[in-house]
Formats: structure tokens, C-alpha cells, sequence
């Protein structure tokens, strides 16, 4: 940037050129409308001394005097500060020019057709509608010039100060059409791109370009500029970038903390201002506010203290208080939702925040993005890539400041060390990000943070009298609500209040959820009805175990218990149904259900068909204290319970075609879920029945394996629904999960010894997970194609004959075993060239001719990592640590580990090799009347082929070749 400085004697000159941002010194920028014929002094009229004479040189004359009397030596002025003949020049000016705008300490709107007769003449409202009228507000660039800076001051001819964007801000919103938020500084982002676009509408630019290059800054968005092209494409250039960011926002979004943060605070009853003003007076947190050094605070306090609110009240706080450019990013962890209980959850959601607020940023991951898509964000590797981004991303000089907001770290599971320690790296490494966390009072936690350099530690502990004070704030409050709903006299709501002011130990959540429960009685006996309320969190939850057990619904309270205790997940209403054999058939009378989980006292909750621990103090509270109580056999016999109803259910609903596709090649993109949803009870069984049955047998002692016999359940459903539950994967989007699963249970036959018929069964359907699995997840319908290229001696197609596809027939026939092609690994975008597995064979390394070479689970054909080389390698092998690969290219580092146990995968592996009735033009299905019919396994893609009549005949790279007849009785 270059900018003009004046001197003592009122002269100006153009400075140096400024690289980068941080040495810009602060400066004044000038926002006006061009003069015709040549009047404006240009860059080489300033390097030679001339212009003086050109009118648009009173305009350089203003700005320097109004900056001089605002204190600022520098200036900027876009007539002659850009050197124009120099196109790199003005095509990075352009694309900094809203940034430029922006930064500057002032912004003068030099309004040169609005002279002082309009001011004087007449009062406000003739003066407000000459205005409108200036040009200034028709042309295209000045809608940024209008939007970007902090302080903006208009000018009229003479250099009379008519107003700012603040004062005129209704003229203003009147003449533009554009909403007071924004011009008071409402991030732009939160706008849609539509909605910017139209304020542009009505404005006019010299170049047809210039109306879509001039929106650049607005929509945060960078691209080369072509002019010549037309307004057309360059608005085609710009959606196009606009598009690949939505992608990748969706594919980074797990869920949104702003959407979290909205339900917790509903959930929870609604903020209470009072009950968490406190902090805000606190010397630590005024420490952590005020002191650009102290990048870190710690709220730490036991359960029920107040934290979350807390970190809910700050956030409201800042984001009132805080300058618009400033940041607010924040998490909220919960244990028992298997979403948002790891660290890669957390950095997602972080991330998703900021980018969503600077949608510019997300340059930095489009690289990897584009080239991987959504496994960046999901497999193996996913918290390297995400920690490299993040770590880039708070360094990016346009972030002014960051604040990062994680409540309950003592519920991040997974991961929790590697979050803590990316926490402590960047806050002392970047002076723009502040952190703020919360957790229980955790030594681990403690230990981590202590490497930290300026942290401040909030112990609720050790605020008592502060905490007790909201706490006393919260119980009035809640007891005045009782009041009013219960109809209490003022006898019985003192007798409330001061027993909840006594007993309630300066812990919020005691007093919650006795006030939950108040709220649920009538006012008859109420003094006597409190006694049932214990002081402490222990003693209420135990008392509220009492209470199930006296019930006359002791056991189906005690199962509910147990089975929302073991899930790995919140099951829905309607999941519970087909996990609790007392709830059997009430899928459709979920009133009932609900009834069911109300008599579990307050222990649990239901939050939009969902079931939830009220809080992980009472989940903790149950495995800790009341363990005979629910699982009085063991909670082994409970994952047993849920893994023989999953079978029972699962056997009852799953079919061929629960959705009623049809379309053999319909895509999993194309397909809508149906309402009501045939498959709704079932999900959680579908995904998890493995897991449960693996946990079972984890307790030699109470394991039956009669289970795994010949005959047994398992062997039986395999035989029988195996290809429904393939399809009801595919429709859950969870194949890679399923393909795990089916290991884990060859395992546990291998390991338990079962007869041999099922583990024939079972390794068959292995390797028909394994070997389709690409195809049913894109399609779910191919579940059945796939049978067609299954071999003949298949234990899976023999029990499925029934299911193929018919009237089209395979020539020459399968063969009769599987193949030694285990699984085929897309997601090389040309020729795979060399391959390697690791020396524990639990992984595969390919390279290919796109220039990536890629790391594969060989167990499960997840993509765990991708690297970009710089040519072509021949070959590749893995160094004995398993940490390198060896190429002809030099050493490339591959840090992923597998997710899955070693397994031996002995057979050689092949890759898609994309060589080349009708196919279609990726060579990867064969078509029928343009339909996708069938999805072509790698090994039966073409080189060649050739149609006549319903017969395509196809070459294949082994040399092979092979037909595929289509009948007319297909279906
Ligand atoms: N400022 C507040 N406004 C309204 N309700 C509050 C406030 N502070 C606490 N509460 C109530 O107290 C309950 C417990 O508070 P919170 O969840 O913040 O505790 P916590 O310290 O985060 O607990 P844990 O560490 O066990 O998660 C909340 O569910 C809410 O009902």
C-alpha cells in the first residue's frame, strides 16, 4: 500500500509502498466519485509534481487537512495512489481495497455535488432528500467504501461535516436499501450473498466488470481479475468460489455451537442475568478481559456450580461489548452425545464458527478440502489435518482478535490431552486468540494447562461468596415462578425459599432440579413434600433412586435406566421402544413412552425426541453409586439385553427396499427419507448390534456363544436379512461402520470357536462388505446388483438368490471364489501406479498419477490420509517403523495409524483402475435406458467395450473379457 504524507507546511507526497499490514502506520482514506476529462491527478502526476492545476486536485487538498486536524500524517487517496499502468498493481489494489477501507483510523465521504446552499436553505427534510441525490450513492464502488470502514464521516463540497454513518443512518438505510445493522457494523457474513448482491442492483460502474469486481471486499472474496470478460462470467467466477465454500462449511459442520448454545439456555430455563453478573466484576476474569498477555482462563468448580451459564453469560457479554471485528467462537462439549464428546468435535465446531464469520479464511483448507472432500474433517487422520488449519488459520494478520469459548472439557472423552495441548501451543504462540475453558476440577486438566504461559485460573471454589450471592439470586427467582404456577400463598413460598436457600449449598443444579420437581406437585402438603428433597447432589439423586424403587414401575424404570446408561449414543423415544421389551409395539403410541421415561424422576430428560441424562453428574451418579440398583445382573447382561432385541427388531423391519426406491441405480444423494420413517426404531440397533454383542462377550463369565452356533441368532440373520441390513446401512450413511463391525464379529467367532458353518457365513459376508462396499454406499439398491459380481460359490449369493437382479445375465460366469481383490480403495482421481502395505498389514499406501499418495485402512478402506508429491512415484514400500514410505521420490512421512486391530490381509489388493445396453461415461456402471443399473466392481471396469443389441461386451485390463445381457423381463 502506498499512501501519501504530509508535511509541517501543509505539502503531501507519496510514501514508500508498505508490504504488509503491520507497518502500515495509521492513515486517513479519501471516499469520493471520479471527475471526467482527465481532472483527477493521477500516481505520475504525484511522482513528477504535477496537477495541481486539476480540480480533483481541491479533493487531495481536503483529505490531507482533515486528517492533519484529526492527528493523522498519512492519507489515501485511489486517484493516485495506485500506480494504474501497472496491472498486477491495480488487481491487488482492487482485491485489498475493502481491507484498505477498512483499516483506516477515518474515512471521509467527500460529497463534491452537495454544496452548502443545501444545508442552509432549508431545514431537515429538504436537506435529507438533496442527499439521496448526491452520486455518490449511485455508483458501484462507493457501496464498500460505504460499508467496510469503522468511522465514516460525510463531507459536503466546501468541506462542511454534514453527519456520520451513525447519525444518518436512517437517511442513509432510506437511499441504499441497505439495513441499519450492517451499516452500524453487523458482520457482512451474515448477510446472505443474494442480499448483498441486491444493494449493488441500482448502482452503476464504468466497466460492466466493475459491478461484480466492486463486490469483491463485500462478499470476502478473492479472485483474478479479467477485465474484458464481462459482468456475466465474472459473476459465474465469483458463485463458483462462493459455492465451494458452502461445500466446505457443510462438510466441517458436526453441529452448531451457535444452535447448542440457543438450546442449552433454553433447556436450562432461560439466563438469568443476576445469577452470573458476577464474573464480570471478578479481578481474574477483568484480568483475562483487559490484559492482552493473559490468553487464557480456566473456570473450574464442581458440578452444578454454574459453569456453562456462566460461559453462556460471558459470550452474550462480549459479543455485546467487543468491537464487530473481534471474534467469538465457542463449544459446547457433552459426554453423552458421541457427536460432541472429542476433540476433532471441538475443533470442528470452532472452526465452523470462525469461518462462518469470515468466510475468507476458509482458503486455508479449500486446498486440502477440494482434493479430499469430507474425510478430511472424519478419517484417521482428521485431527492432524484439522490442528495444521486451525494453527494456520489463528496466525491468518487479517484476525485481529479471536476469542475461543470451550465449556465442559471434562466432557471432551476423546482426545481430551491433544485438545489441552493445542489449547496451551497457540495461546502462547499467537498474541491474537484468547481462550476461556470450563471444567470440573480435573488435576489432569490442571497439570496440562500448567504449561501454559499467562493463565488465569477462576475457581467457583474459591468465589464462594459470589457464587453463593447467584445462587440466592437463582432460588428467588425460580421460587417467585413456582409461586405464580403452583398458585402458592405466601406462607408456603417463604417455606420453599428458605428451604432451598438452606439446603441448596451454593449449587445451582440441586436447586434446578428440585424446582423441576416442585413444578410437576400440587401445593397440597408442600412444606411436607420438601422434606423429600435432601441437601447435596449425591443424596438427591439417591433419593430420586429410592423413589423408582418404591414405585409400582420399579422395573421398567430400572431397564429404561440401564439401557440410556449403555447406549453409546441418545436413542430416540422411538429406538427405545426396540430396545426395551416392556416398550415393545408402542413405536406409534410415543405419549406412552414418553409417560415411561417421565417415571424415571428427574434423572432423565427429553429434549426433541430424544432421551438425555438430565445432566452427566446423574449418569455419573448411577454408574458410581446405584450400580445394583440398574444393572442388578451386571451391565454386561444389558448390552446382551440390547444386542438379542436389536436382532428381534431388526429381523422384523428390514426388507428389500424399505424405502420404495425401485431404481436399481438410484443414489444415495436421490434418496428421501420417508415419512413416517419404516426404519425409525431401527437405526441405533443397525448401527450398534455388533458393539453390543462384543461387549457382552468381554465378560467370559456370562457369555453364552451358543449365540454364535449354527442355527444360532446371529448365524440366522446373517442368513436371512443380511442384504436388508447391507441397504439399511447404505441408507444410514454408516458402510464404513458396518464394515468394521463385520471384522469384529469374525473375530469373536474366531476367538469363541463357533462352528464352522457360521464362521463360513460370516468371513463370506466379510468379504461381500468388503468387496461392494463402495458401490451400496453410493447406491443402496446395489446391495442386490452386487450379488451379480459375487462369485458363483458365494455363501451370500446362494442364500440370496432370490434377490438378483432379473433377467440379466453375467458371460462367461464368476468365478467360483472370491477374488483376490479384497475391497476396492476409490478416491484416486487417475491411474494407480504403485502400492505398499504396511509391515503390520493394517494398512496400504497407493500411489497414483494424480500426484497423491494415499494411506488406506486395510481393514475397513478408509482413506486416512492423502499427501501431495511432486511427481509420479514408481514405487513405494514402507519403512519398518510404518511411519515412512520409501519412494523413488525421496522419504514421505505417513503419520496415520490404523483405526482398526491388525489383521491378516494377505491377498493382493487392487485398485480402480478408471481405463476406460451402454455405460456410462466414467466407465462405472452400466446403464440401461440412461438408468445407472449396475455399479461395475474395479475389476470388471472396462478398457474397451462394444454393444449389440442388449449385450455389452467389455475388455478388462487382466484381459479379460466378459458380457453383461440385459432380458426383458429385467426388473
Ligand atoms: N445464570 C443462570 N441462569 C439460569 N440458570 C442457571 C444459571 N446458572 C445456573 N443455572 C441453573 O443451574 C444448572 C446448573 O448449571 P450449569 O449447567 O451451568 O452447571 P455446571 O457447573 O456447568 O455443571 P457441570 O460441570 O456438572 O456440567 C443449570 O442447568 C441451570 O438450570
Amino acid at each position: 500500500m502506498r499512501l501519501l504524507r504530509c508535511n509541517d507546511t501543509g505539502e503531501f507526497s507519496l510514501s514508500e509502498v508498505f508490504a504488509n499490514d503491520e507497518t502500515i502506520p495509521p492513515y486517513a482514506i479519501l471516499s469520493h466519485t471520479w471527475l471526467e476529462d482527465a481532472q483527477e491527478p493521477t500516481f505520475e502526476d504525484l511522482t513528477k509534481g504535477t496537477g495541481r492545476a486539476k480540480l480533483g486536485y481541491k479533493k487531495l487538498q481536503f483529505c490531507g487537512e482533515q486528517a492533519y486536524y484529526d492527528g493523522l500524517q498519512y492519507f489515501w487517496v485511489d486517484t493516485c495512489c495506485i500506480n494504474k499502468s501497472n496491472f498486477a498493481e491495480l488487481s491487488q489494489a482492487i482485491n485489498s481495497m475493502f481491507r484498505w477501507y477498512r483499516n483506516a483510523a477515518r474515512c471521509y465521504v467527500y460529497l463534491s455535488d452537495f454544496k452548502d446552499r443545501c444545508i442552509v436553505d432549508g431545514l431537515r427534510s429538504p436537506w435529507d432528500s438533496e442527499l439521496g441525490r448526491s452520486k455518490w450513492f449511485t455508483r458501484g464502488w462507493t457501496l464498500q467504501e460505504l460499508l467496510a470502514p469503522r468511522s465514516l464521516e460525510f463531507f459536503s463540497y466546501d468541506g462542511i461535516r454534514l453527519g456520520d454513518r451513525s447519525s444518518l443512518r436512517e437517511q442513509i438505510k432510506q437511499i441504499t436499501g441497505v439495513p441499519v445493522s450492517a451499516l452500524q457494523g453487523t458482520r457482512l457474513s451474515q448477510f446472505s450473498a443474494d442480499e448483498r448482491f441486491l444493494w449493488m442492483e441500482r448502482r452503476q460502474t464504468k466497466r460492466p466488470e466493475d459491478k461484480v469486481y466492486s463486490m469483491l471486499g463485500i462478499l470476502d472474496v478473492e479472485i483474478p481479475l479479467y477485465y474484458g470478460e464481462g459482468a456475466g462470467n465474472a459473476a459465474k467466477r465469483v458463485q463458483e468460489v462462493i459455492d465451494k465454500r458452502e461445500i466446505c462449511l457443510r462438510d466441517l459442520r458436526l453441529t452448531d455451537p451457535y444452535d447448542d448454545k440457543k438450546r442449552i439456555e433454553n433447556t436450562k430455563g432461560g439466563l438469568l442475568v443476576d445469577s452470573y453478573r458476577w464474573v464480570l466484576q471478578n479481578p481474574d476474569f477483568q484480568q483475562w478481559r483487559d490484559n492482552s498477555q493473559s490468553r487464557l482462563l480456566w473456570i473450574k468448580g464442581d458440578p452444578g456450580k454454574g459453569k456453562t451459564m456462566v460461559l453462556c453469560g460471558i459470550i452474550n457479554e462480549l459479543s455485546a461489548s467487543l468491537a464487530k471485528t473481534a471474534h467469538l467462537c465457542y463449544f459446547f462439549c457433552q459426554a453423552t452425545d458421541s457427536r460432541i464428546n472429542g476433540a476433532t468435535a471441538v475443533l470442528r465446531g470452532l472452526l465452523f464458527m470462525l469461518l462462518s464469520q469470515q468466510p475468507s479464511l476458509i482458503a486455508h483448507l479449500r486446498k486440502k478440502h477440494d482434493r479430499t472432500g469430507k474425510v478430511l474433517f472424519e478419517d484417521a487422520n482428521a485431527w492432524v489435518a484439522l490442528c495444521d488449519i486451525f494453527t494456520d488459520i489463528v496466525q491468518d494478520p487479517s484476525i485481529e482478535i479471536a476469542y475461543f469459548f470451550i465449556d465442559a472439557l471434562d466432557e471432551c472423552i476423546i482426545d481430551l490431552p491433544r485438545l489441552l495441548d493445542l489449547i496451551v501451543q497457540t495461546s502462547s504462540a499467537s498474541s491474537q486468540v484468547k481462550w476461556i475453558m470450563s471444567s470440573r476440577n480435573w488435576p489432569d486438566i490442571e497439570e496440562r494447562l500448567e504449561r501454559a504461559g499467562d493463565k488465569v485460573r477462576l475457581s467457583l471454589e474459591l468465589n464462594a461468596d459470589s457464587v453463593s450471592a447467584a445462587v440466592r439470586s437463582y432460588i428467588e427467582h425460580k421460587v417467585s415462578q413456582l409461586a405464580r404456577d403452583k398458585k402458592y400463598n405466601d406462607q408456603m413460598q417463604r417455606a420453599v425459599l428458605d428451604y432451598l436457600q438452606t439446603n441448596a449449598n451454593d449449587t445451582f443444579l440441586w436447586a434446578a432440579l428440585v424446582c423441576q420437581n416442585l413444578n410437576q406437585m400440587s401445593q397440597v402438603n408442600i412444606v411436607k413434600k420438601l422434606e423429600a428433597f435432601p441437601p447435596g447432589l449425591d443424596s438427591l439423586y439417591n433419593q430420586m433412586i429410592q423413589r423408582i424403587n418404591k414405585s409400582n414401575d420399579v422395573d421398567i424404570c430400572r431397564r429404561v435406566l440401564a439401557t440410556v446408561a449403555v447406549v453409546y449414543r441418545p436413542v430416540t423415544l422411538q429406538e427405545l421402544t426396540s430396545l426395551v421389551e416392556e416398550l415393545d409395539g408402542m413405536a406409534e403410541e410415543l405419549g406412552l413412552v414418553r409417560d415411561i421415561v417421565d417415571l424415571c424422576g428427574s434423572l432423565l430428560t427429553i429434549r426433541d425426541g430424544t432421551i438425555y441424562f438430565v445432566h452427566q453428574s446423574a449418569k455419573d451418579f448411577l454408574l458410581r453409586e446405584a450400580l445394583d440398583v440398574i444393572f442388578p445382573s451386571g451391565s454386561k447382561v444389558v448390552h446382551y439385553t440390547v444386542f438379542f432385541r436389536s436382532l428381534l427388531a431388526m429381523s422384523a423391519t428390514l426388507q428389500r427396499d424399505v424405502y420404495r426406491l425401485s431404481a436399481l441405480g438410484c443414489s444415495i444423494e436421490q434418496t428421501k427419507q420417508p415419512n413416517p420413517d419404516p426404519l425409525a426404531a431401527s437405526w441405533y440397533l443397525c448401527i450398534y448390534w455388533i458393539d453390543h454383542l462384543c461387549d457382552w462377550s468381554s465378560d467370559s463369565l456370562i457369555f453364552d456363544a451358543s449365540v454364535l452356533k449354527n442355527g444360532g441368532i446371529v448365524d440366522s440373520f446373517i442368513r436371512k436379512k443380511y442384504l436388508y441390513w447391507l441397504e439399511a446401512l447404505s441408507l444410514y450413511r454408516t458402510m464404513s461402520k458396518g464394515v468394521v463391525s463385520m471384522s469384529r464379529l469374525e473375530a469373536l467367532i474366531k476367538e469363541r470357536a463357533a462352528a464352522s458353518s457360521t464362521m463360513e457365513v460370516v468371513r463370506d459376508a466379510r468379504r461381500f462388505i468388503t468387496y461392494h462396499k463402495s458401490a451400496i454406499e453410493s447406491s443402496p439398491l446395489q446391495a442386490y446388483g452386487a450379488l451379480l459380481f459375487s462369485p458363483t460359490r458365494s455363501v451370500i449369493r446362494a442364500l440370496f438368490k432370490d434377490e438378483e437382479p432379473q433377467g440379466i445375465v453375467i458371460k462367461p460366469g464368476m468365478q467360483e471364489q472370491w477374488s483376490s481383490c479384497l475391497s476396492t480403495l476409490e478416491g484416486h482421481s487417475n491411474s494407480v501406479w504403485s502400492v505398499a502395505f504396511s509391515h503390520d498389514s493394517t494398512r496400504l499406501a497407493s500411489a497414483s498419477y494424480d500426484r497423491t499418495v494415499k494411506v488406506w485402512d486395510a481393514h475397513s478402506g478408509e482413506c486416512l490420509q492423502t499427501v501431495d508429491v511432486e511427481k509420479v512415484l514408481d514405487h513405494i514400500s514402507f519403512d519398518s517403523s510404518g511411519n515412512y514410505l520409501n519412494t523413488d521420490g525421496g522419504v514421505v512421512s505417513v503419520s496415520a495409524q490404523s483405526t482398526t486391530t491388525p489383521a491378516s490381509v494377505s491377498a493382493e489388493t487392487r485398485i480402480a483402475q478408471y481405463q476406460g445396453i451402454a455405460l456410462d461415461r466414467a466407465c462405472t456402471w452400466i446403464t440401461y435406458n440412461s438408468q445407472n443399473l449396475l455399479k461395475l466392481p474395479s475389476e470388471y471396469r472396462p478398457s474397451c467395450s462394444k454393444v449389440l443389441g442388449n449385450v455389452i461386451a467389455l475388455g478388462v485390463g487382466n484381459g479379460r473379457v466378459w458380457m453383461c445381457e440385459v432380458g426383458r423381463n429385467m426388473s
